[in-house]
């Protein structure tokens, strides 16, 4: 991730010395030669790390020890460092057993469950809803009352099946979704973006600027993923550096779609939500009351701020009042350095015109000069960029997310049972108290910041490792008092070792053989 400090990737540091504010580097132009990469924006390829959905009906969650940084294990993906943390949770980088690297977003349901109720029920009439079995159109929400009785979490399948039938190389891709149906945490595994965040930049936070022609690679990256998701109906709500990722070889990916809508196919995208984040707005969403919107022309508004942060390292409209942050958007003029390229000029005022309806449209900005250098650089064709979506069905919205990682309620029944097994085996000393074991331990949230207490309770589940009486006893509910397992003279508990060669067993005998 490229910190608001960092030097930028490329040769962009000279930047901007003149002017901290506007300055950036000399716009590089007249350049004949074709732009790094040759297929890049030219030809549709294949996502990387595209690979058929898989629903794995069996999902578990594991620990080994021996697995470096951590190694907490979701079915076949194995965490390692915290890349990043979101409102949600933490975002980890995990790897497969064939050593793909993966991003592994960690949910609270609580939350996601808060969400969605109030993006969905708001207005259910406009959510893209899906084909049930008689393929009549169903919402969301007409299914969250009648099948679900009333379910939160069906509310956001909808999102997440949508999601993971998109497929486009600017577009993260959703790989997997885990629940836990005991727990509070949902796992979103998605493509890996190695180099993070494109820019930190912020009503407070100035970055430095990129040179003209990265910033132009990137546009046309935003170009042709916006424009896919235009062509499937859906409006992003939510473009801004923060919500673009780089992957190792600099192309840039849209994720987020936590307040994006989707629509019929070949409708206008009219919307009256007010969302996404205040420096971004279009003119038209900083009005009170404001009717329907146009969606598409608020995604290219908000692809024009993304623009100038990246040219020039800030926000072209910034106030920390939001009264004042909406005035200045809806009136004020766009400042632009005295020598920038008249191309860049021209587009910049063509996207941050005022009147959604005279703002530029994505066919025109597609062909824009600066776009594609005078015509020398075209992007791939539209009709190649927006290949067929088909619409999820009502199997594919049941199946959207990996329900079974219920081995963790099974690892907990073995834990405790481990415990009868072993404290029937020594005699307790009397009038020693046992610490407190915080019941919430016991929960399956598996919250990683509390990754001890699950290391000790999955260390337990079919790894074969010797772990001691303490570590059982500790994994007990406080509300269970006991006097304690010690043995007299020792300084603890003896250690046992512990043989579960799956879950099945888990369920079924254990064996626990005392030292
Ligand atoms: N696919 C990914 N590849 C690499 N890094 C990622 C990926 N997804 C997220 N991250 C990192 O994790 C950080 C937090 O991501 P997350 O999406 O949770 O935050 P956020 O944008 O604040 O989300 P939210 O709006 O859900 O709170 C990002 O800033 C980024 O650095």
């Amino acid at each position: 991730m490229l910190a608001p400090d960092e030097a930028p990737p490329a040769a962009a540091t000279a930047a901007a010395a003149a002017s901290p504010q506007l300055s950036r580097e000399q716009p590089v132009r007249h350049i004949s030669a074709p732009v790094v990469g040759v297929l890049r924006h030219h030809r549709r390829t294949p996502s990387i790390g595209r690979a058929p959905i898989k629903e794995t009906l069996d999902a578990s969650f594991s620990y080994d020890d021996d697995e470096e940084g951590g190694g907490v294990r979701i079915n076949q993906y194995v965490l390692k460092e915290e890349i990043g943390r979101g409102s949600f949770g933490a975002v980890h980088l995990a790897e497969d057993q064939l050593g793909n690297k993966y991003a592994v977003k960690e949910f609270s349901k609580s939350k996601l469950r808060r969400r969605s109720q109030s993006l969905l029920l708001r207005q259910p009439g406009r959510r893209l809803g899906f084909l049930d079995a008689q393929g009549h159109r169903r919402s969301a929400s007409e299914l969250y009352q009648e099948q679900e009785g009333g379910n939160p979490l069906f509310l956001i399948r909808e999102e997440i099946a949508i999601l993971k039938k998109l497929d486009h190389e600017n577009i993260v891709n959703l790989i997997e979704v885990l629940d836990d149906p005991e727990g509070d945490s949902l796992y979103m595994v998605l493509e890996w973006c190695e180099k993070g965040v494109v820019m930190n930049v912020d009503l407070d936070k100035t970055a430095k600027p990129y040179p003209e022609e990265q910033c132009r690679l990137w546009f046309r990256d935003m170009i042709l993923g916006i424009e896919y998701l235009h062509a499937q109906g859906i409006v992003h709500r939510d473009i801004k550096p923060d919500n673009l990722l780089l992957t190792a070889n600099e192309v840039l990916k849209i994720v987020d779609f936590g307040v994006s809508e989707m629509f019929e196919k070949n409708v206008p995208m009219m919307t009256a939500k007010s969302a996404g984040s205040p420096a971004f707005f279009p003119p038209e969403l900083c009005v009170a009351g404001h009717g329907d919107i146009s969606g598409t022309a608020a995604d290219i508004w908000s692809m024009g701020v993304t623009l100038y942060c990246l040219l020039f390292g800030r926000l072209p409209f910034s106030n920390h009042n939001i009264i004042e942050l909406c005035d200045s958007i809806k009136h004020d003029d766009v400042r632009l350095p005295d020598d920038v390229d008249p191309e860049l000029a021209d587009l910049l005022h063509k996207i941050l015109e005022k009147d959604p309806a005279k703002r530029i449209k994505m066919p025109e900005l597609r062909e824009h000069p600066w776009v594609t250098r005078g015509g020398e650089d075209r992007l791939l064709p539209t009709e190649e960029n927006t290949a067929d979506f088909i619409m999820p069905t009502q199997e594919e919205m049941e199946t959207a997310i990996t329900k079974s990682i219920h081995n963790v309620m099974a690892v907990v029944r073995a834990v405790r049972k481990l415990k009868r097994l072993t404290l029937s085996r020594f005699k307790p000393a009397a009038n020693v108290p046992l610490p407190h074991v915080d019941a919430t331990r016991r929960t399956q949230s598996l919250n990683l910041d509390e990754r001890g207490h699950h290391q000790q309770e999955l260390s337990a589940a079919g790894h074969n490792k010797e772990i001691s009486l303490d570590t059982l006893v500790d994994a007990l509910p406080s509300e269970v008092e006991l006097d304690s397992p010690r043995i007299p003279g020792t300084e603890s508990h003896p250690a046992v070792e512990v043989q579960m060669a799956d879950s099945t067993d888990l369920r079924g005998e254990s064996r626990v053989v005392p030292e």
